[in-house]
């Protein structure tokens, strides 16, 4: 058993299993706070809410909660391993929604037979929560899934593996482009993996500036590609009128390589065929594409990524699914727009271009320098600034784009 294994297990077992807890916001000591918190006082705000339903915003803690919603059909990069294993993750999303933006977030995993079942399952519960994240959801399932219940739910609804994880790739790409001197419409680009966070990534790289010619995404199959037969029509938007069907045929020469599949298919032979100055984000986790100590032992002059918070570059969506979360919830956002997910594309880019606070570096044990760089392309999680900047971002864009149930920001909202 390695250490790490040993130390996790006991963090999530010791001094009570699991991460979250309830916590009451009001009093209930005495027999008139009960009177007022139960019956019969409750009753007030019950009416309230049946005659005006978004006084559930004023009455009850609907504005300040998002639900965690998985089927464990794609747990990180562990595969299809049931609703109950994704729970450890889904309670990690709650604790980083509650420590990074104070969102008291519910962790559900639901059981179903049909993707029809699993989407009526969720509509029929939306109505509690100010928002729903769903999580590790598989390709395809997860864009029926998204669109439908976009469609029926007044709330936000936000599939974190797709649209977090792109926001957060596009903000990392085109600040590791622009530190290796390339720009991103004229970049070659390599993606491993054509599943939720893949498919979400390279499309948002496009509405970015990329050219859609200058991508090759490849799956279990290979490389997509317009001859085949065998794929949805998610991965058909990729296929290119290529002959080339090996990843060692579409890397040689590319700029970028990103991995969003599975643990170790990049080789130190397959970066080494890549142009100068290359990309690589390998985002799997918890194992990357290729180990950050190979590809750096292999070149000098690559830009390396990973998913993980202990390499530099942590190319992951808890850099955006927090704060995009805050924005949306502080305006009452109907929906989270593509308008609002560049504002947080910018919003994350920008703000690693600036010094970096000591209380950041202090969180990073045995760091005494970030600085805009190759090392340091995406601000660190715990970064303080992360909230103020893509929530204010954020919230602005749902107003300006016709989505916020607020006409205008908070008075001093996150000054
Ligand atoms: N760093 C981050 O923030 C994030 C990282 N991820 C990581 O991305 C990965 C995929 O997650 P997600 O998109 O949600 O899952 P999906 O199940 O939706 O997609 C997985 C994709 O990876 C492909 N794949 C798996 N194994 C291989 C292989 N051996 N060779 C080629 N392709 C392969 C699958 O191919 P096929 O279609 O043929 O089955 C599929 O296209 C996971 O490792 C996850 O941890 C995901 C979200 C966020
Ligand atoms: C980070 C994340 O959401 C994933 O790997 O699935
Ligand atoms: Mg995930």
């Amino acid at each position: 058993m390695t250490d790490l294994r040993q130390q996790a297990l006991d963090y999530h077992e010791f001094p009570v299993p699991g991460k979250t807890a309830v916590c009451l916001t009001k009093p209930a000591r005495t027999s008139k706070d009960l009177a007022l918190a139960y019956s019969p006082g409750v009753a007030e705000p019950v009416r309230e809410i049946a005659s005006n339903p978004s006084d559930a915003y004023r009455y009850t803690n609907k504005g300040n909660t998002v639900a965690v919603i998985s089927n464990g059909t794609a747990i990180l990069g562990l595969g299809n391993l049931g609703p109950l294993a994704s729970k450890p993750v889904m309670e990690g999303k709650a604790l980083l929604f509650k420590h990074f933006a104070n969102i008291d977030a519910t962790d559900i995993e639901v059981k179903h037979r049909t993707t029809e079942e699993f989407i009526n399952t969720v509509e029929a519960i939306a109505d509690t929560f100010g928002g729903i994240n769903l999580e590790d959801i598989k390709a395809p399932e997860c864009f029926e899934i998204e669109r439908e219940l976009i469609e029926r739910c007044a709330i936000p609804v936000f599939h974190d593996d797709q649209h977090g994880t792109a926001i957060v790739t596009a903000a990392g790409m085109i600040n590791a482009l622009e530190i290796q001197g390339k720009e991103l419409c004229k970049a070659v680009f390599v993606c491993m993996g054509a599943g939720a966070a893949a498919i979400a990534c390279m499309t948002m790289l496009v509405k970015c500036g990329a050219q859609r010619e200058n991508i090759y995404m490849l799956d279990r199959q290979g490389v997509l590609h317009t001859r085949r037969d065998d794929m949805n029509e998610y991965k058909q938007l990729f296929a290119n009128n290529t002959d080339k069907r090996t990843l060692q045929d579409v890397i040689a020469g590319a700029d970028v390589f990103l991995g969003l599949s599975g643990p170790d298919l990049l080789t130190e032979e397959d970066i080494k065929l890549m142009a100068d100055k290359p990309v690589i984000f390998a985002c799997s986790n918890p194992d990357p594409e290729i180990k950050p100590e190979l590809a750096h032992a292999t070149r000098q002059d690559l830009i390396m990524g990973t998913g993980r918070s202990d390499y530099p570059n942590q190319v992951n969506n808890v850099l955006c699914f927090p704060f995009i979360f805050r924005g949306a919830l502080d305006v009452r956002a109907t929906r989270i727009n593509d308008e609002m997910k560049i504002a947080a594309v910018k919003a994350i880019a920008d703000l690693a271009k600036e010094p970096v606070p000591d209380s950041v570096l202090a969180a990073y044990e045995g760091v005494t320098e970030m600085k805009f760089g190759a090392d340091y392309v995406l601000p660190k999680p715990m970064d303080p600034r992360l909230l103020s900047r893509i929530a204010k971002a954020v919230a602005q864009a749902a107003i300006d784009s016709g989505v916020a149930q607020l006409t205008e920001l908070p008075d001093g909202y996150m000054d």
